[in-house]
């Protein structure tokens, strides 16, 4: 069964343009999980631009199903994650001036790099997760490190998926076919909505997670936060 994880970094945004504590971060991510959603995904870039690492720490003791934590591994940021032992963390290989997050790992020039960060997070518990594009060699790279899943980076299936291109998913299927059978959990996100998830979620085998945040924010605004967080689970049943 899919999970959905309500990523919660646009709440931040929103909460950090007036400078003041609303929306309250932390009681969305309670609201979220009373709705339904069955884990709360959080991304504290090192500019702070909306998730701060404060707002990371304030939520490990109300996140009660699944707390993921996503980001670069920098120092700081692990220094972080092993602070707050999140449920997982997901490794992203974003710039720190990325507007968003653009890219996944090169699992193989990065490899020993990897594979030493992932070995740190797991002899503490957490779980991890390596954000990657649906190339098969990336994906037989992520393995080598020891991670306990991929992320696959959606935004290339949305973008074509809404310009009704349907065999933008077909690398995906192959991502998904390949890590279920190397052992790898297979995770999900970027620009995933109400539009494409079912069609995604249909086509890719042993999809354990979607990490939604900006069109699941960006639907509330019309049709309700628990309304759309129904949707969401309607569609990945
Ligand atoms: C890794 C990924 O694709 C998203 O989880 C990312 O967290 C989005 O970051 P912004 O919310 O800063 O665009
Ligand atoms: N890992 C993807 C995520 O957490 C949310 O991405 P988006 O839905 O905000 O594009």
């Amino acid at each position: 069964m899919t999970k959905l994880s309500v990523n919660i970094n646009k709440i931040a945004t929103l909460r950090n343009s007036r400078g003041g504590n609303t929306p309250n971060v932390v009681q969305f991510a309670k609201d979220v999980q009373r709705f339904g959603a069955e884990g709360v995904t959080v991304h504290p870039r090192p500019d702070e631009r909306h998730i701060k690492y404060q707002d990371t720490r304030d939520l490990k003791s109300e996140v009660y199903t699944e707390f993921n934590v996503e980001g670069n591994p920098i120092q700081s940021f692990m220094d972080l994650v092993l602070e707050v032992k999140p449920t997982q963390v997901t490794l992203v290989p974003d710039a720190v001036d990325a507007l968003t997050s653009n890219a996944g790992w090169d699992t193989i020039t990065h490899k020993s790099f990897l594979t030493e960060v992932i070995s740190e997070f797991k002899s503490n518990g957490i779980r991890t997760s390596i954000f990657v594009d649906p190339e098969l060699q990336m994906i037989e790279g992520a393995k080598a490190t020891g991670t306990d899943r991929i992320e696959l980076y959606t935004e290339s299936f949305a973008h074509q998926y809404g310009l009704g291109d349907m065999k933008a998913i077909e690398p995906f299927t192959s991502a998904a076919e390949l890590s279920n059978e190397i052992g790898l959990g297979v995770n999900a996100g970027h620009d995933l909505s109400l539009d494409n998830i079912k069609f995604f979620k249909d086509h890719i085998p042993g999809l354990l997670e979607v990490s939604i945040g900006h069109a699941l924010v960006s639907e509330s605004l019309y049709l309700g936060v628990e309304n759309v967080v129904q949707m969401y689970l309607q569609k990945l049943k």
